[in-house]
C-alpha cells in the first residue's frame, strides 16, 4: 500500500500567498520578487509533504489565482474583450484581468466549485481551433524533481470535468468542443511521457453529479483517445465530494488508476466495490481520510474501511489518500494556541490528515501493532470530546425534537401581512437599500487587530464601531437610499461573526481556507450544541436606528448559511445542527424586534450553494433547510418585514424553493447575468418583494446612471413596480469607500428617475 495525496493548501500556513499577490497587484513587490515569492512557498508545500513521508506527491496543484483558469489559460482560451491579449503565452496582466477585471475590461465569471465555499473563474469555451500555449504540469514536475528531487504526479482538471465547467457554448456544440481539446489534453499528455512521468491525475470531479449514460459515453471516449495518445503514461482519474455515478463503467475506463471519496458518497462507493469489484490491473486509489472537514479521524474505523476494502483490492493496488484535495482545509492545528486540549487534540488540518495517511499506511504495511500507541492515543482524543459537556445540552436537544416534527410558518398569508407592512413603513415604490456590509478598510481592519491584540479596550473598539456606523448612516442619508443598515463594521465575516457570539463554537486563529482568489475565511468550528447566550446584533442595529428617522434593517446569518460555512461536528447530523442553529437565531431574531428593530434581513447565500450534488439527495436537503429558515423567520409580528439575501442564484430552477422561504422581501445577484431576467418572472407567478441586483459589486468599475435605470425599466416589465426593490448585487464589504458612494449614488438617481418615468406615464394614461 502506498500513500498519496491530491493537492495541498497553497495559501501557506500565515497566508503568505494571499500576501504576496495583494502585494505585487498594488504594485508593492515587482514580478520578479513576486515570483522568487511564489517559489518559496510553493517548495516548502512539496517538501512538508516529502518530509511527511507521503509516497505520490502532487504537482500543478499551486496557481496564481485559480486552477480552472490555469486550464483556460494553457488552452488560450481567453475571451476577446482583453484586448492585450494577442495569442501565445498568457502575460500575467491578462491571466489576472481575466481573474479580477481592470479599469475597462470586466472579469471573467466567478462560481463556486461543486459543494465547497471555494470558488473557480468559469472558462468561456467556443468550439474554435485551439492552440496550447503552455504545459504547466510538466513545468511543474521538472521544478520538483530538479530543485527537490521528488519524483512527482502532475495534476490537471480532466476534459469532462473542464466541459461540463464551462459556459459559452450548447449541448450540440460538444462534439466539435471535444474536437479541439483533445489534441491539447493529448499533447500535455504526450510531452509528460516523454519526460519519463510515471503518473498524472486528471480530476474528474463531474462523475459524481447526476449525469446521464450518454454523457458517461462521452467520458468513455475521452479516456480511450486519451490512453491511446499517450500508453505509457498512467492516468489516475479522480473523482471526490460523492459516490461515481455509473460505477461500472467508470472502472471499465481506459486508465490505470481510479481515484475515489470513501467518506462523502453515503457508502455508495463501498457498497459498489463490494458488489461489482474492481479491476485487477487498476490502481485504486482510496479516499479514507475526509479532505473537506477538521477532525481527526477515527483510526479504528478508518482501519476496519481499509480491511473491508482490501477483501476485494489487493493491498499493493491501492493507495490511501484524502477523499479530495486538502484546498478546502487549514494548514496545520500546530499554529493554534487558543484552544482547549478537548478540542485542540480532536482536531485534524491539511499537515494531520497526510499524518493520519502514512501512519494508516504503515498500520497495513507493518501491522497494526506499529502504531498501536498511535491508535490508543487517538481513541482516547476522540472519547474526550465525545463526552465533552459541550455536546450535552439537553434543552437544545428536546428542542430540536420538537421543532423537527413542526413546521413553522408566518401567521398571515404573504399579501395580507405586505399590505400591512406597507402601511407601516410607508416607503415610496421602488424602495432603494444596500445588501448590508459597508467597506471593510484597512482602518476598519486595523482596529479590529488592535482589539484582538488588547491594545484597546472593548470600549475603545465599541466606539470607532458607532463612529463607523454613525459616519455611514449620514453617508446613506446624504445619498437617499430609503432603507438603511448599520454596514456590518463590528464583523469579520458573516459567518464568523456568529460563531464567535454563539455557544457551542470554537474559533480558529489561522484556521484559513481559500475561498476565491486572494481572499479567505476562517469559517468557525461547531463541536458543540449550538445555543444562543446573548443579543448578537441588537447593539449595533439600536445605535444605528436611533441616529435616524429612516429605517434601519436588521442584519443577520441564516441557519443554513451559518452551517454550510462552518466547520461542522461529524458525531451528529448536519439536519439536527441546523435546527439547533435555526432555535438560536430565532431568538435574535426576537431580540431585535423587541429592540424596536422592524425589518430584518437573514442572509442565505449558501443555502443554494449546500444543495446534494446527486438530485435524488435534493430533496431532503431542501426540507430542512427550508423549515429551519422558516423556524429563525416565523415568530414576528404581522407587520415585522422579513428580508433574505442570496448571492449567485439561478432563479428559474429554484424560484419554488425561495418563495417557500416566505421572506417578504429577497434579494439576489442579477447583473452578472448581463441584464438576463429569469424567464420564471414572464409567468408573474413569483408575487414576493424582490430586488433584482442592479450592479455587480465585484468590480470597482462604477456603474453609469442609465445602465441601472435600463436594468430597472426590464425589470419592472416582468414584476409589479410594488413588488420591486432596487439594490446592488451583494454586499460591499470588499470595495473601496469612493466607488462605493459613486456607485449608490448612481443608483439612487436611476431609481428617482424611474419613478419619476412612471408616473408621467401613469399621468398620461389617467
Ligand atoms: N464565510 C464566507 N464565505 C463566503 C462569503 C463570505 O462573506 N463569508 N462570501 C462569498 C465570497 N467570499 C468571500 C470570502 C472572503 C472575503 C474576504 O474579504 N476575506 C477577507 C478576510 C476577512 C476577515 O476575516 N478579516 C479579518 C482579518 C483581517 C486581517 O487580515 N487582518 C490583518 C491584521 C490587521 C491589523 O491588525 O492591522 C492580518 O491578519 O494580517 C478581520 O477583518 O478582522 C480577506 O481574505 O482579506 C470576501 C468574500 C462566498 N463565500
Ligand atoms: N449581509 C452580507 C453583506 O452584505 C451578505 C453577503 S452575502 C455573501 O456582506
Ligand atoms: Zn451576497
Amino acid at each position: 500500500m502506498r500513500s498519496s495525496s491530491l493537492g495541498y493548501p497553497r495559501i501557506g500556513e500565515d497566508r503568505e500567498w494571499k500576501r504576496t499577490l495583494e502585494a505585487y497587484w498594488s504594485g508593492k513587490i515587482d514580478e520578479s520578487e513576486f515570483t522568487a515569492q511564489l517559489e518559496a512557498i510553493r517548495l516548502g508545500n512539496l517538501q512538508k509533504q516529502k518530509d511527511q513521508g507521503i509516497d505520490i506527491i502532487p504537482v500543478n496543484d499551486f496557481t496564481l489565482y485559480d486552477q480552472m483558469l490555469d486550464m483556460s489559460v494553457m488552452f488560450g482560451l481567453v475571451p476577446e474583450r482583453y484586448s492585450a491579449y494577442k495569442g501565445g503565452t498568457v502575460p500575467l496582466s491578462v491571466y489576472y484581468s481575466m481573474a479580477r477585471g481592470n479599469k475597462d475590461e470586466v472579469a471573467s465569471e466567478m462560481t463556486k466549485w461543486f459543494n465547497t465555499n471555494y470558488h473557480y473563474i468559469v472558462p468561456e469555451l467556443k468550439p474554435s481551433k485551439l492552440t496550447l500555449t503552455e504545459n504547466k504540469p510538466l513545468a511543474s514536475y521538472r521544478e520538483a524533481k530538479e530543485k527537490l528531487g521528488i519524483e512527482a504526479k502532475p495534476v490537471l482538471v480532466g476534459p469532462y470535468t473542464f466541459i461540463t465547467l464551462s459556459k459559452g457554448y450548447n449541448k450540440q456544440d460538444v462534439p466539435g468542443i471535444i474536437l479541439s481539446l483533445l489534441p491539447l489534453y493529448t499533447q500535455i499528455l504526450q510531452e509528460l511521457e516523454q519526460e519519463g512521468v510515471k503518473w498524472v491525475q486528471m480530476d474528474e470531479p463531474s462523475l459524481v453529479s447526476s449525469i446521464s449514460k450518454d454523457d458517461m459515453q462521452t467520458v468513455t471516449y475521452l479516456y480511450e483517445k486519451l490512453n491511446e495518445a499517450a500508453p505509457n503514461l498512467n492516468i489516475m482519474l479522480q473523482t471526490y465530494f460523492d459516490a461515481v455515478e455509473h460505477y461500472q463503467e467508470v472502472i471499465e475506463l481506459h486508465v490505470q488508476g481510479i481515484g475515489l471519496d470513501f467518506v462523502h458518497d453515503k457508502g455508495k462507493n463501498l457498497s459498489n466495490l463490494q458488489e461489482f469489484g474492481f479491476p485487477k490491473d487498476k490502481v485504486l486509489g482510496a479516499g479514507v481520510i475526509d479532505g473537506k472537514n477538521i477532525w481527526l479521524s477515527d483510526l479504528s474505523k478508518k482501519n476496519q474501511l481499509i480491511n473491508t476494502i482490501t477483501k476485494t483490492v489487493a493491498e499493493d493496488q491501492i493507495w490511501l489518500q484524502p477523499s479530495c484535495s486538502l484546498l478546502h482545509v487549514p494548514v496545520t492545528v500546530r499554529n493554534e494556541t487558543a484552544l482547549t486540549k478537548e478540542v485542540q487534540q480532536a482536531l485534524a488540518f491539511a499537515d494531520e490528515k497526510l499524518e493520519e495517511i502514512t501512519l494508516l499506511v504503515k498500520g497495513s504495511n507493518q501491522g497494526a501493532e506499529a502504531i498501536a500507541e498511535k491508535v490508543a492515543a487517538n481513541k482516547l482524543a476522540l472519547q474526550t470530546l465525545a463526552s465533552s459537556n459541550a455536546r450535552n445540552h439537553k434543552d437544545v436537544q428536546t428542542g430540536v425534537e420538537q421543532a423537527k416534527s413542526q413546521t413553522a410558518g408566518r401567521q398571515l398569508p404573504f399579501k395580507e401581512r405586505y399590505q400591512k407592512q406597507q402601511e407601516f413603513f410607508k416607503l415610496p415604490f421602488l424602495p432603494s437599500t444596500t445588501i448590508g456590509s459597508f467597506p471593510q478598510t484597512a482602518e476598519v481592519k486595523q482596529a479590529r487587530g488592535k482589539f484582538k491584540r488588547g491594545e484597546w479596550t472593548a470600549a475603545q473598539y465599541e466606539t470607532f464601531v458607532n463612529e463607523e456606523i454613525s459616519k455611514w448612516i449620514d453617508i446613506q442619508e446624504e445619498i437617499g437610499l430609503d432603507v438603511l443598515v448599520h454596514g456590518e463594521f463590528e464583523r469579520t465575516d458573516m459567518v464568523e461573526f456568529f460563531g464567535h457570539k454563539l455557544g457551542g463554537f470554537v474559533f480558529l486563529e489561522k484556521g484559513w481556507v481559500q475561498s476565491y482568489g486572494s481572499r479567505c475565511v476562517k469559517p468557525p468550528v461547531i463541536y458543540g450544541d449550538v445555543h444562543f447566550i446573548e443579543p448578537m446584533t441588537v447593539r449595533e442595529s439600536v445605535y444605528a436606528q436611533s441616529l435616524t428617522k429612516k429605517t434601519v434593517k436588521g442584519m443577520l446569518t441564516g441557519p443554513v448559511t451559518i452551517l454550510n460555512w462552518s466547520f461542522v461536528r461529524d458525531d451528529i447530523s448536519r439536519e439536527n445542527v441546523c435546527y439547533q442553529l435555526a432555535l438560536a437565531l430565532e431568538k435574535e431574531v426576537g431580540a431585535l424586534e423587541t429592540a424596536g428593530i422592524k425589518m430584518i434581513q437573514v442572509d442565505e447565500p449558501a443555502l443554494r450553494e449546500g444543495l446534494p450534488l446527486k438530485k435524488n439527495d435534493r430533496e431532503e436537503y431542501l426540507k430542512w433547510a427550508v423549515n429551519s429558515f422558516l423556524i429563525s423567520t416565523s415568530s414576528v409580528e404581522d407587520t415585522t418585514q422579513i428580508h433574505t439575501h442570496m448571492c449567485y442564484c439561478d432563479f428559474n430552477s429554484f424560484m419554488d424553493v425561495i418563495s417557500s422561504l416566505d421572506a417578504d422581501v429577497i434579494s439576489i445577484e442579477t447583473s452578472r447575468s448581463h441584464g438576463e431576467l429569469a424567464s420564471a418572472f414572464e409567468e408573474k407567478t413569483y408575487e414576493k418583494g424582490i430586488g433584482l441586483g442592479v450592479y455587480d459589486i465585484h468590480s470597482p468599475r462604477v456603474p453609469a446612471v442609465e445602465e441601472m435605470v435600463d436594468m430597472i425599466e426590464r425589470g419592472i416589465k416582468v414584476l409589479d413596480k410594488d413588488q420591486f426593490w432596487i439594490n446592488p448585487d451583494c454586499g460591499l464589504k470588499t470595495r473601496g469607500v469612493p466607488e462605493t458612494v459613486a456607485s449608490l449614488k448612481n443608483m439612487v438617481e436611476a431609481a428617482t428617475i424611474v419613478r419619476k418615468n412612471l408616473l408621467v406615464n401613469q399621468q398620461a394614461n389617467d
